[in-house]
């Protein structure tokens, strides 16, 4: 590595529900700098409860874009705070909650292209960037109706799951383009391009609405999952004129420009820096992980989410399969659970006074198997299943007596209910990643990131149920280290001289860095036998709600 190399850095994002979170690494991969904005304190003009708006109807939940744009402008002078050198950032890029749609209008384009670097960003990418300024994220469940739409006429789910390996699902963004341009039509003729989450974030680095990357493009039920395109069949059951609005889709492999004259002026970038495509943030958290097959890997954001390589596309008919982010001709299984993170914070409010460690130490006073009390929290209708609702029931494997008020009636101590919710949770993501074909034997390892991560009695909890070790990142969260080791490797391949082969992204990654992990919880010895008859029992009371 020359002189001019070791002081490269490389800059990554992490756009997600609750927060946006930025990591600067130095170019032996060492974090250096790092900042976030959390939406719901920093910028609470916006009103966020967990990140999100509860929209006018059932089942929507909307975000207003420009507050990610003030978060971008935030998060950057709290970078420079730090004393962060911006100007040695060779590349960057980025990873963005899933499935959300931006729709920019002619006059954002413009404002985008001509950025003035005395202003912030967001006083000129503001409302009027946008032709929906109410933006659909993944939490919105509100497009059944489309989902059904499309699947038929591309004649039925299993030819969607075939196509783009996923049924249609409420907040994948096809069905969400397919509700605006019902019920929005002239919002959506004056939508110039649509963004996804991950794209809107290079777009604002590049100056310029930047391509979809196709790991991230896996999760809008419109790309054609082994020819990395747009389907024609998805699109046309849509919506009219999407293909040029969406652009051409781009490996996450690819460098999408450099970035924009505002960031070389306002905060020196070099000229030269390179904008990466940014992607989701599951793919990314992939990304950051750098396991073997034989590992599972665990979100613990704000939905729970669990994520696996895949050499081929398996058709699940439950479940995604996505473009992989580095092994791009590869594919990774997703499972995502929208009751994770805000389910136990509401727990934990109303049984620990929303004290972690009280709430651990609830947790842990009670046993395994939890005296035979179970619970299931759907407090959102949940994806896999897609149930609502709140279950108790005791060890004899009925109803709990008091469960004719479904969802009212509470255990007979706030342990035993901290317990049931942790243990169901778990017991409900076993069920379904089994049902999904992943095999859990004595070689299956866990890694485990995500704001819940850092929480080991709940980490211990998984370690039981799924009867396998649990480990963490010592670094930071996987999806951010992702984005700024895609940066760094996509800049090395960039850069080789041609004819050279070059290094796996993992090789590459590792050759500059060790995987920091640590294991933090083992298995307890009787857990297989406690877990595999609950396991049973889940079942019977996720029927029972579906
Ligand atoms: N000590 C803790 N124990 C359990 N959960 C925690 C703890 N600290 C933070 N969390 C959870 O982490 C969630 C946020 O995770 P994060 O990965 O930052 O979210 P996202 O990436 O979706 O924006 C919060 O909803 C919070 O409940
Ligand atoms: O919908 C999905 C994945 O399909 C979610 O996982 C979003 O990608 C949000 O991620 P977090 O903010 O919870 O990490």
């Amino acid at each position: 590595m020359g002189p001019q190399q070791l002081k490269r850095a490389f800059l990554g994002f992490d756009l997600s529900t609750q927060k946006l979170k930025a990591i600067l690494l130095n170019s032996c991969l060492e974090v250096v700098a790092s900042a976030e904005v959390k939406f719901d304190s920093d910028l609470p003009e916006f009103r966020t409860v967990g990140g999100a708006n509860p929209g006018p109807n059932k089942n929507e939940f909307f975000v207003q874009p420009v507050m990610w744009v003030k978060a971008m402008d935030i998060v950057l002078d709290r970078l420079v705070m730090q004393e962060a050198d911006l100007s040695t950032v060779a590349a960057i890029s980025g990873s963005g909650q899933q499935h959300g749609s931006l729709y920019w209008s002619k006059h954002g384009i413009a404002a985008l292209e001509n950025l003035d670097p005395d202003k912030f960003l967001h006083s000129q990418i503001d409302d009027s960037a946008f032709v929906v300024n109410r933006t659909p994220i993944w939490m919105d469940a509100s497009t059944t109706k489309q989902c059904v739409e499309m699947e038929t006429a591309i004649g039925g789910h299993l030819d969607m799951v075939e196509l783009t390996g996923s049924k249609c699902y409420e907040r994948f963004t096809g069905p969400q383009i397919r509700k605006i341009y019902q019920q929005r039509t002239h919002a959506y003729e004056d939508a110039q391009r649509i963004s996804l989450v991950s794209s809107f974030l290079a777009s604002l680095f590049l100056g310029a609405v930047a391509p979809i990357d196709f790991s991230d493009g896996s999760g809008m039920n419109l790309l054609d999952i082994r020819q990395k395109n747009w389907s024609k069949a998805c699109l046309n059951a849509c919506a009219p004129d999407l293909e040029e609005r969406l652009g051409q889709a781009v490996s996450p492999n690819a460098i999408v420009g450099s970035v924009s004259e505002y960031f070389v002026k306002r905060f020196s970038f070099p000229a030269d820096c390179k904008v990466v495509a940014c992607t989701g943030d599951n793919p990314s958290a992939l990304a950051g992980m750098l396991v073997d097959s034989n590992w599972l890997s665990i979100s613990l954001g704000t939905s729970d989410t669990l994520m696996m390589s895949m050499k081929e596309p398996l058709n699940w008919e439950e479940g995604h399969v996505l473009c992989h982010p580095t092994e791009t001709d590869e594919y990774m299984g997703l499972l995502c659970f929208r009751n994770g993170s805000l389910v136990r914070e509401e727990v934990n409010k109303t049984e620990a006074g929303g004290d972690w460690q009280k709430f651990n130490e609830l947790l842990e006073s009670t046993p395994r198997g939890n005296f035979g009390n179970m619970a299931v929290h759907f407090n959102e209708m949940e994806i896999i299943p897609k149930a609502k609702g709140t279950l108790r029931w005791n060890k004899d494997s009925m109803p709990h007596p008091a469960d004719a008020a479904k969802g009212v009636i509470k255990f007979s101590s706030p342990e035993i209910e901290i317990r049931a919710l942790i243990e169901g949770q778990m017991l409900h993501h076993r069920a379904v990643a089994e049902d999904m074909g992943f095999h859990f034997g004595n070689e299956t390892q866990i890694l485990a990131t995500g704001g819940a991560s850092v929480n080991k009695s709940i980490l211990q909890t998984i370690a039981d149920v799924f009867n396998a070790p649990v480990h963490i990142q010592t670094e930071s969260e996987a999806a951010l280290m992702g984005a700024a080791f895609r940066a760094a490797y996509v800049l090395y391949r960039n850069e080789l001289s041609e004819g050279t082969t070059p290094l796996s992204y993992k090789d590459y990654v590792l050759s500059l860095t060790p995987n920091k992990l640590q294991l933090v919880c083992e298995p307890h010895k009787d857990s297989a036998d406690i877990y595999a008859h609950m396991l049973l029992r889940y079942r019977d009371m996720a029927r029972t709600l579906a």
